[in-house]
């Protein structure tokens, strides 16, 4: 697509392309994708990303929902095989089994619903993003302490990177505030020590006013929780102590997480 279409295109849909090449560049190679590695761009637009995510040699999955951008993406990748155009929406696209990896620049209004897709679950394929997201996001989401469940979950499950500030002139048109490039790579936690840690943080957070010590009674060892836990509330308690702490607690074979992951 032209450039000058694209830009009219953005404008009348609300949406922000990339326009700028070091970042793009900069989210496709920290993806450091594979030949034949699954990677998934969602939000595709007219394939700013997809076109270089193509040439990596990785299979490409370009998700979008408007059909204008679906029919130039269409067109655009029609004798590429390795770039399979998805014309569905983000937030409920069936996502694959087999190990996947996100690189995307979506808009910020939908950036949350797309988190949770991917960072909830436990037994998805996702593995890693290069995402694009809005600046308050990045910080909120890269903190040590999370004032939510959901958030705390995710940082105690993904190592969250802020890999550049991305300032609003590198997208057309520009938005109201930047943006930045955040990395999210899974901890590789087992299965036992995630189910620990799920039980722990919903207990803790579900009475945010408590000390999360008080809060885990009955959840888990006194002994344990009141060495590595201090005074704090949920919210207080840093992401390494969750982890130190689920750690600890899975080698303890008397501890029983929640119903849900046994
Ligand atoms: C910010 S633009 C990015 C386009 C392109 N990836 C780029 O970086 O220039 C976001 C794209 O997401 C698409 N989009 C918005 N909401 C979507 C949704 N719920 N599901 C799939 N695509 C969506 C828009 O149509 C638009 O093409």
């Amino acid at each position: 697509m032209p450039s000058h279409r694209r830009r009219a295109a953005a404008t009348s849909s609300g949406v922000h392309h990339l326009s700028d090449d070091r970042v793009i560049t900069g989210l496709v190679d920290a993806a450091d994708l594979a030949e034949d590695d699954l990677v998934i761009d969602f939000g595709a637009g007219p394939g700013t990303i997809t076109a270089p995510l193509a040439r990596t040699g990785a299979r490409v999955l370009a998700v979008e929902r408007d059909p204008r951008f679906v029919d130039t993406l269409r067109r655009r990748f029609a004798t590429v095989p390795r770039v399979s155009v998805v014309h569905e929406d983000l937030r409920t696209v069936r996502l694959p089994r087999r190990a996947f990896t996100v690189v995307a620049n979506i808009p910020f209004a939908v950036s949350t619903p797309l988190l949770r897709r991917l960072l909830t679950p436990v037994n998805g394929g996702f593995s890693r993003a290069e995402l694009v997201v809005e600046w308050g996001l990045a910080k909120r989401l890269t903190t040590t302490h999370h004032r939510d469940f959901e958030a705390a979950w995710w940082s105690c499950r993904y190592t969250m990177t802020v890999r550049r500030r991305i300032p609003a002139r590198c997208f057309s048109p520009a938005p109201r505030v930047d943006a930045a490039h955040l990395g999210v790579r899974q901890r590789g936690l087992d299965r036992r020590t995630l189910a620990i840690l799920w039980t722990l943080l919903s207990a803790a957070y579900e009475r945010p006013r408590l000390p999360a010590r008080t809060a885990l009674n009955g959840r888990a060892p006194r002994r344990v929780t009141h060495r590595l836990l201090s005074e704090h509330s949920a919210s207080g308690v840093h992401t390494g102590q969750w982890l130190m702490l689920a750690k600890t607690l899975a080698l303890d074979q008397n501890v029983v997480p929640a119903r849900r992951f046994r």
